[in-house]
């Protein structure tokens, strides 16, 4: 068969996860082919020698053959038919679901019009379906019957595999070849026209009151016609092609049978022997001229399958680039916490070079955490790369469970920085908003703040922490929610003045989206998958959840406000 076009490689690139499930089905479709080929070839055996009335006990194994080969032939059909349809459907449904992402997402073309994209959906995803089921497996298959025949025919009588791989190469390679050279003109055009019938099918019903008012139901009707009319007239060619073609195939397996029997008895193979050759050289023969079947069908899904692979190829998500070597970052990480669960994350990527603001987002349970957590090493990835991680002054600072020590504010503090001076104390509480209530204190930097902080406040509390975060003053700064517990004011300003003091790259997750507009990039997660990510004005600008997510905060913060104003 000719080279595998482009549109087929994009398919095959969406069905690669299957492949495997699609191999097995080929390898049964092969099983199945090769079980009817035995059963023809001993049940022929059988017959001739029982013509010459041996005892029954000479037939026994043979009866016994054929009877298992026929059942065998049943039971490997079904379970070919079973696993080559579970693979399709697996591998149409995400072909649908990318197709439908596409077609949703992009803003609607001149060419987009309804019928079209709905004929797209449904028979160029069904031509998906025919490649793969009545192109790929049997197409395979045959090919693997037909190396095993000649293989067989050449135990029985070597001179006699010769004809045979000629014909089976005749009918396997040159006809289908032929077949799709006839037919690929033809078939290229019928296509579009389907499609185009399915448009005026929707003009002609949705406009159909305009139309009357116009007085143009008669010159649309007549325009649909004239394309059902074409639409006809080329699939009456591909029929006729198809007869003449399959006509030609039954010719050459009985010509190929009389010049293998001629041979074998030539080379003086015994004449039962060659009568099983007869036998197995018509069902070789005719597993191969289902290559024409395949070869017919692919010219006819070209058209189809480059609409599908146009949309796919739109479809496919632009693959964020890898961290550069030694950069810290992810590199397709993903995580599954417990075997079966879903994964917490899902190949995620984040590059984070020198300086660059990063914040992540999302509902709650969608991996925030986690993505911090394998930046700074506490998790191991299942999938994908980590560079950083374990190394708390490259990756480090606030995390979501962090623990305050029954110890005085400075001991707090150096735990992130044991040759801290208090200058360096105070430039890091300055600003997490903490340096003032130090200084209120009689005690100052020595002031005891009860087991896990319990004599400071929740805000106070915080702002120790997001200080001693820091201090530490690491190449990557996370930070989980680092204004948790603060009023809304005091969470702006902090953050401002966190995000001002740090010099290298910073990972912030957060539930509040305010202040992240000077941020480079915002992560949008859910359910472990990047859902969206850009800039702050480019995710308010398109629908999902973030901009949702923002309507309601900004909305709530203004009657926070107002309430406030009334008090
Ligand atoms: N240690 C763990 N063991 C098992 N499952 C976990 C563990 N930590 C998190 N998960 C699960 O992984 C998923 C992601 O959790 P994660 O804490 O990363 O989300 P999050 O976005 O930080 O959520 P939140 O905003 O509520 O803090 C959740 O389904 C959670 O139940």
């Amino acid at each position: 068969m000719a080279d595998v076009t482009a549109a087929e490689r994009t398919v095959l690139r969406v069905a690669r996860p299957w492949l495997g499930r699609l191999v097995g089905a080929g390898l049964l479709a092969a099983g199945t082919e090769l079980a009817g080929l035995a059963l023809m070839a001993t049940a022929t055996w059988l017959l001739i020698t029982a013509a010459g009335q041996p005892p029954v006990a000479a037939l026994t194994v043979a009866i016994v053959a054929v009877r298992t080969l026929a059942i065998a032939r049943g039971v490997l059909r079904y379970t070919e038919r079973l696993a080559g349809h579970d693979a399709v459907l697996r591998i149409i449904t995400e072909v649908r679901a990318r197709i439908f992402a596409t077609l949703a997402d992009r803003p609607a073309r001149a060419t987009d019009r309804s019928g079209d994209a709905l004929s797209r959906l449904v028979s160029d995803v069904d031509a998906v379906q025919d490649l793969l089921l009545r192109v790929l497996v049997p197409g395979a298959a045959a090919g693997l019957v037909a190396v095993l025949a000649v293989a067989g025919a050449a135990a029985i009588s070597p001179p006699a595999a010769l004809p045979l791989a000629l014909g089976l190469l005749l009918a396997g390679v040159v006809l289908p070849a032929l077949a799709s050279a006839l037919t690929r003109r033809t078939a290229a055009r019928v296509a579009p026209l389907r499609g185009a019938l399915a448009v005026d099918a929707i003009d002609l019903t949705a406009g159909a009151a305009d139309l009357a008012a116009f007085g143009a139901t008669d010159a649309t009707l007549a325009k649909a016609a004239g394309r059902a009319a074409e639409l006809a007239r080329l699939e009456r060619r591909l029929g006729l092609v198809g007869w003449a073609v399959d006509g030609a195939g039954v010719l050459l397996a009985g010509a190929t049978a009389a010049v293998v029997v001629l041979t074998a008895l030539r080379a003086g193979t015994s004449g039962t022997l060659v009568g099983v050759l007869a036998v197995g050289t018509i069902a070789a023969v005719e597993s191969a001229l289902a290559l024409v079947g395949a070869a017919r069908q692919r010219t006819q899904l070209d058209t189809a399958l480059a609409r599908v692979a146009a949309l796919l190829t739109d479809a496919e998500p632009a693959r964020e680039p890898a961290p550069a070597a030694g950069e810290p970052g992810l590199d397709h990480v993903s995580v599954t916490y417990r075997a079966g669960a879903a994964p917490a994350l899902d190949g995620v990527t984040l590059r984070l070079p020198p300086g660059r603001k990063v914040a992540v987002v999302g509902p709650s349970g969608a991996g925030k955490s986690t993505l911090l957590a394998v930046l700074a090493g506490t998790v191991a990835p299942d999938a994908g790369q980590v560079t950083g991680a374990g190394d708390p002054h490259r990756v480090g600072g606030l995390f979501a469970d962090a623990h305050v020590f029954h110890a005085p504010v400075r001991d707090n503090l150096l735990l992130a920085r044991p040759d801290a001076t208090d200058e360096e104390l105070a430039a890091a509480a300055g600003p997490a908003g903490f340096l003032d209530w130090v200084h209120d204190q009689p005690a100052g930097w020595d002031t005891e703040v009860g087991e896990d902080g319990g004599q400071l406040s929740g805000g106070q509390r915080q702002r120790l922490l997001l200080a001693r975060a820091l201090l530490l003053r690491p190449e990557v700064l996370v930070l989980d929610e680092p204004t948790e517990g603060l009023d809304p004011g005091a969470a702006d300003a902090v953050l401002a003045s966190v995000v001002a003091a740090t010099p290298g790259a910073l990972v912030l997750v957060t539930h509040r989206l305010r202040g992240l507009a000077e941020f480079d990039e915002i992560l949008v997660l859910d359910a472990g998958r990047v859902l969206d990510r850009g800039r702050h004005t480019d995710l308010v600008a398109r629908p999902g959840w973030y901009r949702d997510q923002w309507q309601t905060q900004e909305s709530d913060e203004r009657g926070y406000l107002s309430l406030g104003a009334g008090t």
